[in-house]
Parts: structure tokens; C-alpha cells; sequence
């Protein structure tokens, strides 16, 4: 892939960028391999790779400059403002939306924030699109002060993006890097966008997790469900379950969905975001699925408050980068769960966290190529109790 903003040397974020793709991929490999070398039998499936543009489904951008002349992309080491719209990373739709949003920053005047000296609302545009092509905008804001403006512009925007299903404001006060507040305002009657993936109408509220790249996010919530059926477990938990992606493809099929072959399985999803536990009860209650259940929790607390009576055959485990940690990993390790299915986007991380469960030894991984142009990647590996 070739990108004018890295030849020009405006965007340095793709760091493997004029790479050839296949070679990003196989270095991502030989790494991840390197660093499960001390489990010689694991059973290693050809990495998955997408498409090496177009992928984000996502776009999180900074919006900077003056409302005459906005900057939507990201901030240089000075803390100016680089345009980035065009950004290969996302397609068409986003590249559109992005164009119509700037135009109604102008139109409205929606001050964009200014870092160094405190000024201004408007701090980022968060826009995600569908497989459907269907949009959600949230406006990242200092206060309310732009709420009313924007309720005015809404008709404007919608005809204009006849796509966006979802808009809402974000309240981010804080003059902090964390990039959005715990306060959301919808603008839109609508406030979950679907995202179809295998057959699964996975519904996304704001505030909720989704994989970056629904392509290969679809075929890891594949691979997972492949590797769980051959094993005939009754009884699943989730652990950092998002918006439900691995525990729905994991439950039975009773409404005769895309949903999984397990035939009634009874699964258990885990989460802190209660937007994201809203969002899966929403899909699991759309399937008809009754041997399936959320709650907003601590993954952790979850597993070491559970009954003895309820554990499960089998966990799934999809942690942030940090990893599961040593108390989660102490307590499978001790535990009599017989399957572990780890996905991880820190190979590092995930390293380490194995090393702290030596009974559940590694037998299956592949690598998934969620984030091409960069050195990061997913890698979803079976565990199994020696
Ligand atoms: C990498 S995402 C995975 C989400 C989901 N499995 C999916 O496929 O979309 C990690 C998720 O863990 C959640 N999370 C972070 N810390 C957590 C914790 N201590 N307990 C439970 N969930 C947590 C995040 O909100 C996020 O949704």
C-alpha cells in the first residue's frame, strides 16, 4: 500500500507501511512463533490476512484549527493539526463522512478544542461504519454549549449522509488524553448500529468495544467457534466479552441464525462496559437465545466469586493489551476449566500470561492480521489442560 501522508511525512503511524503486505504478515508470524517457541507442539494455522487497505472500520479523529478552516486527523509531536481524511486505512464511506462532517464544523461553526490554551468544544469525530455501509457519529465535546447547535444541524447531516443511523454527544470536560467522557447524549432516535457479522446482527452502542477490522474480526469469531465446536463444551463463560462477539457465535441456533452450532450451549459473557452488556443482550434477545447471559463486571471478580458448582467446560479470554493478568491466570491455572481460547492483541502479554498457567498448554494458534501497516496484530491460541 502506498500513502501520500506517509511519502509527504505528515502521518508516521503506519509503521510497516511500504512494506509488502505478505512480508508484514510472515514477520508477524516468525514473532509471535518466537515468542511461544517454549510450546514445540502447538499446531500452527496459516495466518489470516485481509484486505491491506480500506480495513478500519473506524475512524478516531482529532478535529483541531479554527471553524473556518477545521483539521480532522491527528495532532504532530508540536501539537498542530494534520489533516487526514484521505487516510488509506479507511474506505470510501468513512473518507465521506469525514469530508461531510468537516463541512458541518464550517457550517455550524462548531469550535474545534484547542489543547494549549484551553478553548473551544469540539474535540474529536468518532465515526464507525457498518459492513451495510450504515454510519454512528459521536461528537466528542468540552460541555453542552454545542448540544443545541448540533440538534439544529441534524436534518442537514442526515440528509447528507443518508447513511448515519446513530449520532450522540460525548462529554470529555477533562483537558486529558483519554479520549472520551463517561457522559453520552443521543441526538438520534436510534442508538445502536448493527454490525453483520457471520449471519449475527452484533448491535454497537456507543462506549462499547468492537474489533477494528470487521473482516478479520468476523473470521477470528469463525476460527474460535470452530475450535470450541470440535470440543463439545456445555457450559462457556466470555471474559472480556465487548458486545458479545465470541459468546454469541459460541451459543446454540435455536432462531436458526448465523449464531453458532452449539445446540443450546450455555454461555455466560463477562464485561465491564454496561453499554457493550446492553448492546449483546440486545442481539442475544433479537436471536431468541436463552442459554445466554451478560453482565457488566470485572472479569477477574467474576471468575474468583463464581460458585464451584457453575464452572465452566471451557473460558474464552479476550483482554485488553495488558492481558489477563496474575490473579485470573492463578485462578484458571488452580481451576478445573479444561479449555482456554485466547485471543490477544499483545503477543507479549499473552506470553507472559501463559507462562503463569503451565497446566493449560497451547495446542492451536493462528495469527490474525487485525491491523495491517503496523507491527501489531491478534493472535487466537486453544489452551488445553495437560
Ligand atoms: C479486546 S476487547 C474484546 C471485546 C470482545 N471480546 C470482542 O470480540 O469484541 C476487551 C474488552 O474488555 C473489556 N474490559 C476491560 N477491562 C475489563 C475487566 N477488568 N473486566 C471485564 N472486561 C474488561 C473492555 O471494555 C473491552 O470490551
Amino acid at each position: 500500500m502506498q500513502c501520500h501522508y506517509y511519502d509527504a511525512g505528515r502521518c508516521r503511524s503506519c509503521t510497516l507501511m511500504g512494506q509488502p503486505h505478505a512480508e508484514q504478515i510472515a514477520g508477524k508470524d516468525a514473532h509471535c512463533r518466537q515468542l511461544l517457541a517454549r510450546y514445540p507442539g502447538i499446531d500452527w494455522a496459516t495466518p489470516y490476512a485481509g484486505a491491506e487497505a480500506g480495513f478500519r472500520n473506524k475512524a478516531k479523529m482529532v478535529v483541531s484549527g479554527t471553524t473556518r478552516r477545521p483539521v480532522v486527523g491527528i495532532l504532530d509531536a508540536d501539537g498542530h493539526g494534520v489533516d487526514l481524511r484521505r487516510c488509506g486505512l479507511i474506505g470510501a464511506g468513512l473518507q465521506e463522512a469525514l469530508r461531510v462532517l468537516s463541512n458541518l464544523v464550517r457550517a455550524a461553526r462548531l469550535t474545534p478544542y484547542d489543547v494549549v490554551r484551553r478553548t473551544g468544544e469540539l474535540k474529536y469525530l468518532l465515526v464507525t461504519e457498518a459492513p451495510s455501509g450504515e454510519l454512528m457519529v459521536r461528537f466528542v465535546l468540552r460541555s453542552e454549549a454545542l448540544l443545541p447547535v448540533l440538534r439544529e444541524h441534524l436534518p442537514g447531516l442526515l440528509e447528507r449522509l443518508p447513511g448515519l443511523r446513530v449520532a450522540s454527544a460525548n462529554l470529555q470536560p477533562e483537558p486529558k488524553a483519554v479520549l472520551e467522557g463517561e457522559t453520552e447524549i443521543p441526538l438520534t432516535a436510534q442508538t445502536s448500529l448493527t454490525m453483520e457479522v457471520n449471519g449475527i446482527g452484533l448491535h454497537l452502542r456507543p462506549r462499547s468495544f468492537f474489533q477494528t477490522n470487521t473482516d478479520v474480526g468476523a473470521a477470528l469469531y469463525r476460527q474460535g467457534r470452530d475450535w470450541v465446536d470440535a470440543l463439545e463444551p456445555a457450559r462457556v463463560w466470555d471474559l472480556y466479552c465487548g458486545v458479545g462477539g465470541f459468546a454469541l457465535h459460541l451459543a446454540g441456533s435455536e432462531a436458526g441464525s448465523g449464531a453458532g452450532r452449539g445446540g443450546g450451549r450455555r454461555v455466560t459473557g463477562i464485561e465491564l462496559s454496561a453499554e457493550a452488556v446492553a448492546s449483546a443482550e440486545l442481539t442475544r434477545d433479537e436471536l431468541g437465545l436463552a442459554g445466554v447471559d451478560f453482565a457488566a463486571a470485572d472479569a477477574t471478580e467474576f471468575a474468583l466469586g463464581a460458585d464451584p458448582s457453575d464452572i465452566p467446560d471451557l473460558v474464552v479470554v479476550n483482554p485488553p493489551r495488558r492481558g489477563i493478568g496474575t490473579d485470573l491466570a492463578g485462578w484458571l491455572e488452580g481451576s478445573a476449566v479444561q479449555h482456554v481460547l485466547y485471543s490477544s492483541c499483545n503477543a507479549v502479554t499473552l506470553a507472559k500470561d501463559l507462562e503463569r498457567m503451565p497446566s493449560l498448554r497451547p495446542v492451536r494458534a493462528r495469527v490474525m492480521d487485525m491491523f495491517p501497516q503496523s507491527s501489531h496484530y491478534e493472535v487466537i491460541t486453544l489452551l488445553t489442560r495437560a
